[in-house]
């Protein structure tokens, strides 16, 4: 168990930067994922903690120990991978055992450690089984046995359940994160998935074209979205063209003009000019009635349901389309196309960006 530091690090590919400037520290016992489209560097951070890859700038620590130099087989780490990487001539209990024979552990030793990581996996009773006729679920239990069972100081994941059915997927991650603060070992997981991010991490750094963009806990990075990437990245956002003047008197309230309305919001820092809303489907409100300030009148062009929820595309005046979701009610209740709905947008509860969509001038308070 160890802190893990990354003191301005990047990595080339020849001239482009796949990670740049990374800057970080993943705390003793923490669920830490990095998240982020395909390319976005995710793999290579991960395989230059690993020492797989050396950055060309920058400084990796664990704990205090500077560990650019430090070998792969000397940097006490366990890893899991979306391919398993297990032998399927060796049985159960060789896997698991592999990394301890390297270790020269004793026989006795061996048996007491392989059995304890085989329980914590729950595949005690398939010991002296080979894995080629195994599930796939099964196989990747042994791969998590394997890298648990030489008491790692990290352990390193990447997409570990994308070869498994989504019922599976979840089932498997649960189980991840129990024995991840079970064990409470620092734990460096990559997924571009991001309800599985959301699922498992204590904090979740959101990576595109090789920048962390934001480093926040699940809740922050869905509700406080740092800029339009991740706002459009994380969950689904309606996002609204706006215009926004900051007041002569007062930068620190603007009035913003909407779909045509205008309205004022205090702003984090003075700001002139085109912006733009990010809000989430499920923070717009609808009313049957036009009940007061605020409404926007609109139409129900779609109603989707979805299970739990009710997805309702709605056309506002000027042609523009915004997705609203509510929870589902009974079916007779539900609303119906052309139904005419007012639409309370609730900004107040939004974020705005700036024209460049790499800052927020404006997000709810906490
Ligand atoms: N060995 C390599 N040589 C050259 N370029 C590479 C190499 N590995 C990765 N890249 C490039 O570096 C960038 C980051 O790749 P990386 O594999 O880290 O992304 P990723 O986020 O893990 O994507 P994925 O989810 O698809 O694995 C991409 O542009 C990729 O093409």
């Amino acid at each position: 168990m160890q802190k893990i530091v990354f003191d301005h690090v990047t990595k080339y590919f020849g001239t482009a930067k796949a990670v740049n400037d990374a800057h970080l520290t993943i705390q003793e016992g923490e669920f830490f994922t990095l998240l982020g489209p395909s390319g976005c560097g995710k793999t290579t951070l991960l395989r230059t903690i690993a020492g797989f890859y050396r950055q060309e700038e920058g400084d990796i620590y664990f704990g205090d120990r500077k560990i650019n130099d430090v070998p792969t087989h000397e940097r006490n780490i366990g890893m899991v991978f979306q391919n398993y990487a297990i032998f399927p001539h060796m049985t159960v209990f060789e896997n698991v055992a592999y990394g301890l024979k390297a270790r020269n552990v004793n026989k006795k030793e061996t048996e007491q450690r392989v059995m304890e990581a085989l329980e914590m996996v729950q595949l005690q009773h398939l010991r002296d089984r080979v894995p080629s006729n195994m599930s796939g679920g099964q196989q990747q239990r042994i791969a998590l046995a394997r890298a648990i069972v030489i008491r790692p100081g990290l352990l390193l994941m990447d997409e570990p359940l994308s070869n498994l059915d989504a019922k599976l997927r979840i089932k498997m991650r649960s189980d991840i994160r129990r024995l991840q603060k079970e064990l409470n070992i620092t734990t460096i997981y990559v997924t571009h998935d991001q309800e599985e991010a959301l699922a498992v991490s204590d904090r979740i750094a959101v990576m595109s074209e090789g920048i962390i963009q934001q480093i926040a806990p699940p809740e922050d990075i869905y509700a406080y979205p740092a800029n339009q990437f991740v706002a459009n990245f994380i969950g689904t956002s309606n996002f609204i063209e706006a215009e926004c003047r900051g007041s002569k008197s007062d930068q620190s309230e603007a009035e913003i003009r909407l779909l045509g309305t205008s309205f004022r919001l205090p702003i984090l820092k003075p700001y002139e000019g085109k912006s733009m809303f990010s809000l989430r489907p499920e923070r717009i409100r609808l009313e049957s009635e036009n009940t007061g300030e605020n409404l926007i009148r609109g139409t129900v062009e779609s109603v989707t349901f979805l299970g739990e929820k009710v997805s309702y595309l709605i056309e506002l005046p000027n042609g523009f389309v915004i997705d609203v979701q509510e929870h589902a009610v009974e079916p007779h209740q539900l609303r119906k196309v052309k139904q005419v709905v007012y639409v309370n947008l609730q900004l107040d509860k939004a974020t705005m960006f700036d024209e460049s969509g790499k800052e927020a001038v404006y997000r709810a308070s906490r």
